[in-house]
């Protein structure tokens, strides 16, 4: 009895975003859709101290897909010793259901985790660089000029595989060593990326410290420099700033958002940042705004129950929270 009370409260709220939707002139300038790329997986879980079995990665992965997100990031192929929770990247990648028309990208930092990726049946990879000298170094050890040089070897090889390959720029809105980035470096970083044939490019707020007005800042260059279709925001949610800096994004046209489910994620070598955007979150506010994802909601809120069962934690998910207390 309770249940299905709550079953129905819970299809009303998950209703209440769309009876909200509103088309004023003010909002003429979001996207029309949104391509949510949920990392979850990757970013969700590369920083849980505890080794997550395997099975309870390629289920969740599973979820997402029936959930309906366009593409879900799955795993990385970095070094286990560096980070051990994705040391299990080969059975994820071939234990995972590949439901038509999703894609499934996995992070590779340099040529040997291309190769690794592509043995194990990857169809596209992710590089990953960043705006900040010292973060790049903590996080993946050389400098951002040998980064771009290994960058452009996996590139290489790509391309002539026909394998798509997206960049993330970290550290876009500051970082834990280095502080304050101008946004001339992320545009400059970013160029180089795009220019060298990532297709998109994920500027990342990797501690979650920028506020919409710098975010706003960062965009206006780094759109002098590559083209807004090309460009995706990744925003932590450290100080509570993820949505709002999501939203001034899409009003200044981004229209591909990452995020993870029950807002699960951080860094390994971002001390203290936090969880990503939840999705849960950001497909809320998108279906408020009218604006379409293809996502299942109701999907997407077992997906997140799923794993922070798993995990035996609360998620971080305010939409979620609030769905749990109907
Ligand atoms: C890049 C490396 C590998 C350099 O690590 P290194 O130690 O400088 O590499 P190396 O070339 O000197 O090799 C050392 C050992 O690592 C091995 N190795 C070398 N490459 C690989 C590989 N691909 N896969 C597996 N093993 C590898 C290599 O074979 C060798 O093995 P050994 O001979 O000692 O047994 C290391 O620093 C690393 O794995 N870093 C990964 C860091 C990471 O995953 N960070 C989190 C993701 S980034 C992020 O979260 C931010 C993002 C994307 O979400 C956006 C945002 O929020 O801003």
């Amino acid at each position: 009895m309770m249940a299905t009370m709550r079953g129905s409260m819970r299809q009303r709220l998950v209703g209440l975003a769309a009876v909200r939707a509103v088309s004023t002139s003010s909002l003429s300038t979001f996207p029309k859709r949104v391509k949510i790329v949920e990392v979850g997986p990757r970013d969700g879980l590369q920083n849980e101290k505890n080794i997550v079995p395997t099975p309870v990665k390629i289920r969740m992965i599973d979820m997402l897909s029936e959930a309906g997100l366009p593409v879900i990031e799955a795993t990385s192929f970095v070094s286990p010793k560096w980070v051990p929770q994705m040391a299990d990247h080969i059975e994820v990648l071939k234990g995972i259901q590949k439901f038509p028309g999703i894609n499934y990208p996995v992070l590779t930092p340099n040529f040997k985790g291309y190769q690794a990726a592509v043995a194990a049946g990857a169809k596209e990879v992710s590089i990953f660089g960043a705006a900040s000298e010292l973060f790049t170094k903590k996080n993946i050890n050389c400098s951002i000029d040998e980064s771009l040089q290994r960058f452009d070897q996996v590139l290489k090889a790509a391309q002539t595989a026909g394998i798509p390959v997206r960049g993330y720029v970290s550290c876009v809105l500051g970082c834990p060593y280095e502080g304050k980035i101008s946004p001339a470096k992320v545009a400059e970083v970013s160029k180089k990326m795009y220019s060298m044939g990532c297709y998109e490019i994920s500027l990342g707020d990797t501690i979650g410290v920028g506020t919409p007005g710098i975010m706003k800042d960062m965009l206006s260059a780094v759109m002098q420099e590559v083209p807004v279709a090309a460009l995706a925001v990744h925003c932590h949610d450290t100080y509570g700033q993820a949505l709002a800096n999501t939203l001034m994004a899409l009003q200044m046209g981004v229209s591909v958002v990452d995020s993870s489910v029950a807002g699960l994620g951080g860094c390994p070598y971002a001390q203290g940042a936090s969880g990503n955007l939840a999705t849960e979150d950001l497909v809320y506010m998108l279906e408020g705004l009218g604006i379409h994802t293809g996502v299942n909601f109701q999907k997407l809120l077992e997906a997140g129950n799923f794993i922070c069962q798993a995990l035996n934690r609360k998620t971080s998910s305010k939409v979620a929270q609030a769905t749990c207390k109907l």
